[in-house]
């Protein structure tokens, strides 16, 4: 297992980039610890495959340095960095059997016979593939295929890294569930570095220890996802994670007071913003911490609709001219079109062109 340290990296897909526009990856430096299981996250064309090509060595960076362990290995082929890769679609030898393909990344580092047949059957039990192991590869199913992708990932103990692109992409939903668990499970067990790209919020959450949040070829928050619910590092964070996301509402500050239109509420701190200098200055507040009241109470605020999603309902409302949802706690009385809204005043965010503005104690 490694820990990798992205050093100063970016990069353009063109060949002389003139300015940030051009790289498709913009310059980031961050340590990923040994061990650690991140989820690389963004919806399609944030640079994902990117950056986990360049991790991997199939892409040498347009600048800086990939290290493992502290060890230079920018320009070291995915063989010489010694990971395992499992990509969206199974990558597997048909005419061979579910064991023999199970074995081959080992056999081809000549592991033991006996340490061979240990793992294998050990990774089988765990994807369910036992009572599949005599079987040609040939004829199973697209979701059995990838199993084995993914065992042939999983099998060997010796690598630094793991890296996943979209691997459950072509699963059923059920198994998917089942499989997303197991990895959590697999790397509970083994330990390994395992990086996993998606752009599925419910994917990312339930695997990894830390999810990378990237947006336009920036990484916008390494965090838990305690952390980006509790305290998104950009109002993007706040819109992808969470269902329905953040309200970002346009405001003005004034110290520690801000201004939706003509409502005022406390900010937990003060903030001396740089003249208004034509940035946006915006207020966040995730809809679990919006209270709908009647009018008489709260700001007045228009109620659009009401969604049913189930588990629980979300009012959709106009406050100042701007869009505001709430979930509403179950059995809670909905007032006609006109309500109140309140906003728990810890839990609201200040962002200047998208990034959270922290304020003073
Ligand atoms: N080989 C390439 N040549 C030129 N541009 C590319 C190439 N590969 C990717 N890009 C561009 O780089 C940007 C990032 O693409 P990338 O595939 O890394 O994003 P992604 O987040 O993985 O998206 P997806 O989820 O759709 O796979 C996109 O604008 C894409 O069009």
């Amino acid at each position: 297992m490694a820990r990798i340290e992205l050093s100063n990296l970016a990069h353009s897909y063109l060949s002389r980039p003139q300015d940030r526009a051009d790289y498709a990856l913009k310059q980031m430096t961050h340590v990923w610890e040994e061990g650690g299981a991140y989820a690389l996250l963004g919806p399609s064309g944030c640079g994902k495959t990117t950056l986990l090509n360049i991790i991997s060595g199939l892409l040498v960076p347009t600048q800086g340095q990939v290290l493992f362990d502290g060890r230079d290995v920018t320009h070291d082929s995915p063989e010489l960095r010694n990971i395992a890769q499992v990509f969206q679609f199974p990558v597997i030898y048909d005419s061979m059997s579910v064991y023999d393909n199970l074995a081959f990344p080992l056999r081809n580092r000549k592991f033991p016979a006996a340490e061979v047949d240990r793992r294998v059957r050990d990774v089988a039990e765990m994807l369910e593939l036992t009572d599949r192991l005599k079987r040609r590869a040939e004829n199973l199913t697209a979701d059995m295929k990838q199993k084995i992708s993914l065992g042939r990932g999983l099998v060997r103990p010796d690598v630094n890294a793991i890296l996943f692109d979209e691997p459950l992409t072509v699963i059923d939903p059920h198994l998917k569930w089942l499989l997303r668990g197991q990895l959590k499970q697999l790397h509970k067990e083994f330990n390994h570095t395992m990086v996993y790209v998606t752009h599925d919020q419910t994917e990312a959450l339930t695997f990894a220890d830390k999810v990378v949040v990237m947006y336009e070829g920036e990484v916008v928050q390494i965090g838990t996802p305690e952390e980006l619910f509790e305290k998104p590092a950009h109002t993007f964070v706040g819109y992808f994670i969470g269902s329905p996301g953040m309200n970002v509402l346009d405001c003005h500050v004034e110290g520690n007071r801000a201004y939706v239109g003509d409502h005022q509420m406390t900010l937990p701190r003060g903030h001396s913003l740089p003249e208004a200098g034509g940035k946006q200055v915006q207020l966040g507040v995730r809809p679990e911490f919006v209270t709908v009241t009647g009018p008489d109470q709260g700001m007045p605020a228009r109620l659009e609709r009401i969604d049913d999603v189930g588990r629980y309902r979300i009012a959709k409302l106009t406050l100042a001219g701007q869009q505001v949802a709430a979930i509403l706690p179950e059995g809670s009385e909905v007032p006609s079109d006109t309500a109140g809204v309140s906003f728990d005043p810890a839990r609201l965010h200040l962002y200047v062109d998208g990034h959270l503005s922290e304020g003073r104690p």
